[in-house]
This record gives structure tokens, C-alpha cells and sequence, in this order.
């Protein structure tokens, strides 16, 4: 797999009404004096409570989710001024402008309103939303709330992700090395090996994972491992999962190049080598490098395999729904919900290499995913497959018809 940034994606003006709906409710429900203070530090000291240094980079991605590639920051309309007026925390040089009804659009059909177009259209252009270059902590007591810009004049929010908040908060010291919680104790579980005991909290270079995960195990809020129609296992949806959210963090369980993998993966401790083992379930293929191919991750420079991250199935194109992301200050894999994803969805990522040819060619595996080119026979044995690998996908002869 392909490390790449998170997908540009276009939030639409229901999600953000949505938000702004969700966050008035909340705020009915909070003490009117508590919110006054939150209010009060934020305004009046815009900027300075930034997200922490960790999800730098995750706030980058979240202002690149939420902004329109269709809108250019720097438009110098003079309803985009007019918005930036709107706002006291907005830097008018960085504003995003753009029309609601341009982003309701799922045709994909143009965007903009031509001059003949009635007034009542032309006016609506002034309902656009705008994206704070700074997101400003509103209220950091539950959810860590921040505020990432205005729609229709009003406060646009975004809830930070627990699972970015576990990050910070949740990395445990125990008997079996450092962990990161993601969403309940269960990763907190000792591996299955119980014998292991080479992985101290020195060697910090792996993360046992889900050691005791069982099939259909719902170890994490936003997703579950299970059988998949793609192949082997896959991650599902356990609940709606809105644009933008940080679904996992996770770190490697082995982290090394592709010169030094057979070394290093021959010294993984044997709880980390069995969850390597089980990687890829679909072919059981048995040792190293088949496995390594089907898994890895390009991290920058070197290749990392991840427990959790890499048992996500690949769809082409447009059809994927998480996209992730290597942080390699804090050494994490991030994957984040690309679209709103309905409960009971299949999280795919987008393995990055184009064509239903060269996913069998780098992987070995012929796509299922129906969005893009089924592979043939006459494929896969111009690939050089021989009749047995054509049965293995179902890409048997035709019988003759008997005379
Ligand atoms: C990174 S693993 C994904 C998790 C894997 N299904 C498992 O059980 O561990 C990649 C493997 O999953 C299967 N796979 C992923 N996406 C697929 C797709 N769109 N169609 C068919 N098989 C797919 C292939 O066997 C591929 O080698």
C-alpha cells in the first residue's frame, strides 16, 4: 500500500448545519456562566488555544476536509470580505468562501451560479460558510469542542476524536510495554502468547494490538473486524461515523525497510509475530514476504505493518471511504472517515496503484470491489498466471458446448 495524504474531500452544507445543530443543542444543555468563561478565553485569545502539538498534523488534515478545492482561498470577492467581517477570529487572507448550494450538489455538476440566474439564487451566495485558520477551543471539558469556522453566520464546531484524545491521555504504561487505548480496555488485553515476554517497555518497537481478538470482536467504538465479501477479514462500521473523524491511531507492529524486513521480522517476539502471521487471512499464505507484500504500508522512508490498520480491504477510485495517514513524528498510522459512512458499511482505503491489473500485479489478489474493471482469464494469464491461480479466482474455461 501507497502512503497517502488524506483525501480533499467537500463537506456539505448539511453536515455543517447538522454540526451547528448538534453544538446548539449542546450548548442548551451547558451552564450559561461556564460558557461564558470558555467563550470569553477563546475570544479574546484567538489562536492561542491551538490544538496540542500532536494533532498537528491531524488539524491540518481536518482544515483540508473541511475546505471546498472548488473555492480558492484566495478569492478576493467582496462577499468573501464581507464574511471575514462576520467574523473577528477570521484572518480575511486565509477565508474560505464558498456557496452552500454548490456544495449540496452530488451530481458533481458545476458550481457556479451564471449572471442570469434570479436574485433569490444570487443571494443565497451569501450563505457560505468560512473556515478559521486557527480552530479555536470552545469547550475542552467533554468531547474537546472547537470551533472551525461559521456557515450561514453561525459557529461552525468540530468535536476533536476520542481517539485523538486517547492519544494524549491514554498511553498506558503497563507490564507488557506502552500502549495506546483506543477505545475501551479490550486493547489493553495481554497478547495470547503469555510465554512472550521479550517486549519490555524499553523496546518500545512494537504494539502487540488486540493480542486476544476474536472473530466479530468489537474492540474498537467506530469499527469491528470481520469477515468480508472482499476477502478475508475486513473492518465494518459499528455505528454512523461522520466526514473527518480520526477513526484509529495506531502504531506499528513492526516498523523496518524492506532491506532489513526478513532480519527484523525474525526478531519480533512471538505474540507480534503471531499477529504478523495472521495477517491476511484470505490466502493464508504462511511466511514473510507474500505476507509482507499484501501488507505493508509505505511509511516514508521504510514499510511499517500495522495489527489493526492492515486488515482494512482496498476499493478503486472514488469508492473508498477511510483514507490514512502516517504521522511520522509520533510514529501512528491515522485513518479518517473520508464521507459520512452509514453503520454496517465496509471501511475500505484506497490501496493507491490505479487498476484492478496492477492491484493483482503488486498484490496478488483480483478486486472485488465492483467499482472498477473485473480481471479476466485473458489477464491474469497474460500476467503470467497459470490455470491452477485462474481457478483459485474463479477465472475457469468456459466448457465447450458438446456437439
Ligand atoms: C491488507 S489485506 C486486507 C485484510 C485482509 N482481507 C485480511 O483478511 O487480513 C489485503 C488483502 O485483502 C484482500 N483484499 C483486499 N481488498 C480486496 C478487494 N477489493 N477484493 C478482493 N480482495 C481484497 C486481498 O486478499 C489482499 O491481499
Amino acid at each position: 500500500m501507497q502512503s497517502t495524504k488524506i483525501t480533499r474531500s467537500v463537506i456539505n452544507a448539511n453536515t455543517l448545519a447538522k454540526a451547528v445543530a448538534e453544538m446548539e443543542a449542546i450548548l442548551a444543555q451547558m451552564d450559561p456562566s461556564d460558557l461564558e468563561d470558555v467563550m470569553t478565553t477563546s475570544t479574546t485569545s484567538p489562536g492561542e488555544q491551538l490544538l496540542p502539538d500532536h494533532t498537528i498534523d491531524s488539524r491540518a488534515a481536518a482544515q483540508e476536509l473541511f475546505s471546498d478545492p472548488e473555492c480558492s482561498t484566495s478569492d478576493s470577492d467582496p462577499d468573501s470580505t464581507a464574511l471575514a467581517a462576520e467574523s473577528e477570529n477570521t484572518d480575511a487572507t486565509t477565508l474560505t468562501k464558498c456557496s452552500p448550494s454548490a456544495n449540496t450538489r452530488e451530481d458533481g455538476e458545476g458550481s457556479g451560479v451564471s449572471d442570469d440566474e434570479p436574485e433569490a439564487k444570487k443571494e443565497k451566495l451569501k450563505l457560505g460558510y468560512v473556515i478559521f485558520p486557527k480552530p479555536i477551543l470552545v469547550d475542552a471539558s467533554k468531547e474537546r469542542t472547537y470551533q472551525i469556522g461559521t456557515f450561514d453566520g453561525k459557529p461552525v464546531y468540530h468535536y476533536w476524536s476520542r481517539a485523538e484524545q486517547f492519544l494524549s491521555n491514554f498511553e498506558y504504561t503497563t507490564p507488557l510495554g506502552r500502549r495506546f487505548l483506543f477505545d475501551g480496555p479490550d486493547s489493553l488485553l495481554p497478547p495470547q502468547d503469555k510465554t512472550d515476554t521479550n517486549h519490555t517497555p524499553q523496546s518500545g518497537r512494537w504494539w502487540p494490538g488486540p493480542g486476544n481478538m476474536k472473530k466479530n470482536f468489537n474492540f474498537q467504538r467506530y469499527f469491528t473486524i470481520r469477515p468480508s465479501k472482499l476477502g478475508g477479514m475486513g473492518a465494518y462500521a459499528t455505528t454512523d461515523i461522520e466526514i473527518g473523524r480520526v477513526i484509529l491511531v495506531e502504531r506499528p507492529l513492526l516498523l523496518t525497510t524492506h532491506a532489513k524486513f526478513l532480519n527484523d521480522v525474525q526478531t519480533l517476539p512471538p505474540a507480534a509475530l503471531a499477529i504478523y502471521k495472521s495477517l491476511d487471512g484470505n490466502h493464508f499464505s504462511d511466511w514473510a514476504t507474500e505476507i509482507k507484500n499484501r501488507n505493508c504500508f509505505d511509511v516514508g522512508p521504510k514499510i511499517g505493518f500495522f495489527a489493526i490498520a492492515s486488515r482494512f480491504n482496498h476499493s478503486c477510485g472514488h469508492t473508498s471511504n477511510v483514507s490514512y495517514s502516517y504521522d511520522s513524528t509520533r510514529k501512528v498510522m491515522v485513518l479518517c472517515a473520508k464521507d459520512d459512512i452509514e453503520a454496517g458499511t465496509e471501511l475500505t482505503l484506497d490501496y493507491g496503484v490505479g487498476s484492478s491489473a496492477a492491484l493483482y500485479a503488486m498484490y496478488g489478489f483480483v478486486c472485488r470491489c465492483g467499482a472498477c474493471r473485473p480481471l479476466t482469464r485473458q489477464d491474469l494469464v497474460a500476467m503470467g498466471a497459470d490455470r491452477k491461480e485462474c481457478a483459485r479466482w474463479g477465472l475457469v474455461n468456459q466448457r465447450k458446448m458438446a456437439w
